[in-house]
């Protein structure tokens, strides 16, 4: 059994005053719960967050780093600087920062290699647009996605990885994938990770979900076979609604 693993992805948003308050409040909602839950802020409070946390099951995630440990990368945050901050997971490749940052499947794969070296556990985003998916390209874009992003990836560092297929689509639209197409495209990545590394392994991955994600639609795609959680954009800015969803 794979343990449920729901993330919230704070993207550009929050400040001090609400996010230590969303902490505990959100504390008080999750904590008997069977479900790893992850916060992941903008670095300007990650530090605060991890304070806010302590001595509770919330864990917390930074939203994206550099590869290098330290040098001349102006504006960049690296792996040694998160795991100072005792950080649990970083959201390695949204689609987001593919989109408007150039991150790449290189750039992603350097990323999620230097994450694990440093004790950091990535969650990796991997999803298709609508014109990919309308070409019918999705199986052959996630299949190139998932190898690269594994590539040099060992047995052990690849059961450390959280992947989550968030269709580009479906990110902020309120547009979400139908929980058996999410599903269908999921298990779909579960065979391409059975491919790379045997059935074992893929079936110990972790794979979520991500699109439009609400306390209305979590419950159906939590009961799909092969989802495995969920990564929460706009419904993890409410500690109420993001722990209904952690609460399905
Ligand atoms: O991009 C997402 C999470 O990483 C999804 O965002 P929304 O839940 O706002 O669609």
């Amino acid at each position: 059994m794979r343990l449920p693993i729901i993330a919230g992805n704070w993207k550009m948003h929050m400040t001090k005053n609400g996010a230590v308050e969303f902490i505990k409040e959100l504390e008080k909602e999750v904590k008997d719960t069977d479900v790893e839950v992850v916060i992941c802020p903008p670095a300007t409070l990650l530090n605060i967050l991890k304070e806010a946390a302590k001595g509770t099951n919330i864990k917390i995630g930074a939203q994206n780093m550099h590869w290098e440990k330290q040098g001349a990368f102006t504006g960049e945050v690296s792996p040694i600087m998160l795991k100072d901050l005792d950080i649990d997971y970083c959201i390695i490749g949204h689609s987001e920062r593919r989109q408007y940052f150039g991150e790449t499947n290189e750039t992603v794969n350097k990323k999620i290699k230097s994450a694990i070296d440093h004790g950091i556990n990535p969650i990796v985003c991997i999803g298709e647009t609508l014109e990919v998916r309308k070409a019918g390209n999705t199986n052959s874009l996630l299949k190139e996605q998932v190898t690269e992003a594994f590539k040099n990836i060992t047995d052990e560092e690849a059961k450390k990885i959280v992947v989550a297929y968030e269709p580009i689509w479906a990110i902020g639209t309120g547009e979400t994938a139908t929980p058996e197409m999410a599903n269908e495209t999921i298990a779909y990545i579960r065979e391409v990770i059975k491919d790379l590394y045997g059935e074992d392994i893929s079936e110990e991955i972790r794979i979520q979900y991500g699109g439009s994600v609400k306390p209305s639609n979590v419950q159906e795609l939590m009961n799909q076979e092969d989802i495995d959680g969920a990564l929460v954009g706009g419904a993890s800015l409410k500690a109420d609604s993001f722990s209904q969803i952690v609460n399905f």
